[in-house]
């Protein structure tokens, strides 16, 4: 069955002269409103069976990541990077080479123009690749190819409101279709995750849930409940950065969130030197998260490719210290 039949409406994104054409006769009949580009419709759900059982390999899961490393005693290293940052071409670049160098899971955030959660480095980042006029689906455009190509999962990381603009059935429906398994989205409100968890089971997308140094205990047991994937534990308030060191207070975080749950627990927020992953996995994380310094690296460097190498050696090193 031809996965993508001729049609004569193209989708050719603003950023890659990559043409996505969606199937005519399984348009969705809620085409998201365009943004700056003509929409990209996913397919219904039959060409999405059809299509990533003939075009991916059967794609680990995020659990299932998880705990073929805890069989081995291991901790999962998950990389964060903006797409489209320095470009969308560098970032399908990079998210086979951050699978090549052993990364476990790998973050995608998209970026967005109001980074409320974010640094200055991830803001900048998120600047940049909005200069170059990445959007959701250059995004997905990008991922439907190279996702195949991959052994770890992909987590897209995304601030609601980007969620909403385009309609929650069709962002995870388009997340789907392009093999994403997780979504972690920090501005959303526990309180108000429901719908959007509801759509993103249906759709077999792991909705992570986030819990915080100051998330009351009982609250953290709902969210590590809800949480599918894992649970992600911010390591300190404030926004995402690298920071000299690790909070102590994660140490009683991790026992706190084990007591109540038997998930994954992976720890992110200033996490930027071996000997901070060296302690996150003494005190019991199952995995841990890695943002700022990469993007650093990566968006930083004066060309891509030395940018791209300062992140194998920063990420050799990182791996070295874990389990
Ligand atoms: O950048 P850091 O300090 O390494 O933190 C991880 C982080 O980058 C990633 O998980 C993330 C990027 N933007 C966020 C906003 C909120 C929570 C988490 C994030």
């Amino acid at each position: 069955m031809a996965l993508v039949p001729n049609t004569s409406s193209r989708f050719i994104s603003p950023v890659s002269s990559r043409v996505y054409i969606p199937p005519t006769n399984q348009l969705s009949k809620t085409a998201a409103p365009s943004l700056a580009s003509p929409a990209l419709t996913p397919p219904t759900s039959l060409a999405l069976k059809t299509s990533l059982s003939l075009s991916s390999p059967a794609l680990i899961g995020i659990s299932e990541t998880f705990s073929n490393l805890k069989k081995q005693g291991k901790v999962a290293f998950i990389p964060y990077i903006t797409a489209g940052d320095p470009d969308l071409s560098t970032t399908a670049k990079a998210l086979k080479l951050l699978d090549r160098w052993g990364a476990d899971i790998i973050e995608l955030g998209l970026p967005y123009s109001d980074p409320l959660a974010d640094g200055p480095v991830i803001q900048a980042s998120s600047k940049r690749a909005l200069t170059k006029g990445t959007n959701p689906r250059a995004v997905f455009s990008m991922l439907k190819e190279v996702v195949p190509q991959l052994s770890c999962p992909i987590a897209i990381f995304s601030y609601y409101n980007l969620i909403v603009t385009h309609n929650m059935d069709w962002f995870t429906s388009a997340l789907k279709y392009c093999g994403v398994q997780g979504l972690i989205v920090p501005d959303l409100p526990f309180e108000e995750s429901a719908s959007l968890r509801k759509e993103a089971t249906r759709k077999n997308v792991d909705l992570v849930q986030l819990t915080t140094p100051t998330t009351e205990k009982h609250r953290m047991k709902a969210i590590a409940e809800a949480s599918e994937g894992f649970v992600y534990l911010v390591s300190s308030v404030g926004v995402t950065g690298a920071r000299p060191s690790v909070n102590p207070q994660v140490q009683y975080l991790l026992e706190e969130i084990k007591e109540v749950t038997t998930k994954p627990v992976a720890v992110g927020f200033g996490i930027s030197k071996p000997e901070h992953v060296r302690q996150l996995s003494l005190w019991g994380a199952d995995g841990v998260i890695v943002g700022s310094a990469i993007v650093k690296l990566l968006g930083e460097a004066n060309s891509a490719e030395e940018g791209l190498r300062h992140v194998e050696s920063f990420m050799t090193s990182l791996k070295k210290a874990l389990p």
